[in-house]
């Protein structure tokens, strides 16, 4: 039997939590968590993150000033555009939704963050201290991904773990994660020759590719954990993830559904951050 990691009710659990924090933070300081996000053009699985965020702060008392640009918006715009929420007391938190058009310099929007407003965790200090084990923010799905294996009593120590995706977003800082975790870590990518061998070799299978259905049951071993990240649009409308659930349904021994089980927790994660910084900013004013 393959048990569903269930991240839809972890992440209510996480969402009441803070609730709760924000009240006390609004009583005590006079203050209301404010997130930025940035939206250059269209993007399917950005316009759900949009979505399901915006519903998650209505309820949990964070405000969010949602910037959706055109895609022909000139880099030098959405630069400006960071430049003055950086200088912004009132803002604890910067989203620049990814994939940014092609004519649009991904590096140089990122850098352009201030490191401590960085709710992503993208920018390359942010990385950095995550690499050397000493994160300041981290990266929302990776961490939403560690808070399901918590919940689970999953221990990656030792485990060999497989992620296949080198992005920025999941797999780089997902590979970090785990290595602090002590998991024995392969990062496989569209050059990895051999794959499935590479796979039906792991504990754990981290699978953030946006092919849909790519991973399937021939390829992992029994009783692997699968951990899918994918959020694709089928031409029929039906969202699907990496994973290929039913042919891996009872070889798995834990599987993350699509819908409902790392997407709900990236919301949750990226809701956390946001009040992490803004209650870290009174700190920082006394
Ligand atoms: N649920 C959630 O919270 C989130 C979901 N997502 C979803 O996760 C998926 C991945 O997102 P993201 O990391 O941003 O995607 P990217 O497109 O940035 O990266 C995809 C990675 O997968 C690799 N890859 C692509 N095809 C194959 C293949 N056939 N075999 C092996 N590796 C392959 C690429 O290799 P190479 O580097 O060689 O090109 C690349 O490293 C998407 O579906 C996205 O929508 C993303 C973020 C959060
Ligand atoms: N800077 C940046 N950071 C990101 O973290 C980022 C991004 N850009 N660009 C787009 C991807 C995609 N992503 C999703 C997160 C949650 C759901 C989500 O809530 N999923 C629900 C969907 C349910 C539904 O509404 O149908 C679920 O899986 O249950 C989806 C997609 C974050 N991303």
């Amino acid at each position: 039997m393959t048990v569903l990691m269930d991240g839809r009710k972890l992440s209510k659990k996480i969402k009441e939590q803070l609730r709760v924090r924000v009240e006390k933070l609004e009583k005590s300081a006079g203050i209301v968590p404010r997130l930025v996000v940035i939206m250059v053009g269209q993007d399917a699985a950005s316009q759900i993150y949009v979505r399901n965020k915006q519903q998650a702060a209505k309820k949990i008392g964070i405000q969010t000033i949602d910037n959706m640009l055109p895609e022909d918006t000139k880099e030098e715009e959405i630069l400006n555009l960071i430049y003055e929420y950086n200088e912004d007391p009132n803002i604890h938190g910067i989203l620049v939704q990814l994939p940014l058009p092609a004519h649009i310099n991904e590096e140089n929007v990122t850098h352009a963050i201030l490191p401590a407003k960085d709710v992503d965790g993208f920018h390359p200090v942010n990385m950095g201290h995550l690499f050397m084990n000493a994160p300041h923010s981290l990266p929302c799905t990776p961490r939403g991904i560690m808070e399901l294996f918590k919940e689970y009593e999953i221990s990656p120590k030792s485990k060999n773990v497989v992620i296949i995706g080198r992005s920025n977003i999941v797999g780089r800082p997902m590979a970090a994660l785990m290595i602090n975790a002590d998991a024995t870590v392969t990062i496989a990518h569209s050059k990895t020759l051999n794959l499935s061998k590479l796979t039906q070799q792991a504990d754990i299978v981290i699978v953030a590719t946006g092919q849909p259905q790519m991973l399937t049951g021939e390829d992992i071993k029994k009783d692997a954990v699968v951990i899918d990240v994918g959020m694709n649009r089928l031409p029929n409308g039906k969202l699907v993830g990496d994973v290929d659930q039913a042919s891996i349904d009872g070889i798995a021994s834990y599987l993350t559904p699509v819908p409902g089980g790392v997407g709900p927790m990236t919301i949750a994660m990226l809701m956390k951050q946001v009040v992490e910084f803004a209650e870290r900013s009174v700190k920082n004013d006394c």
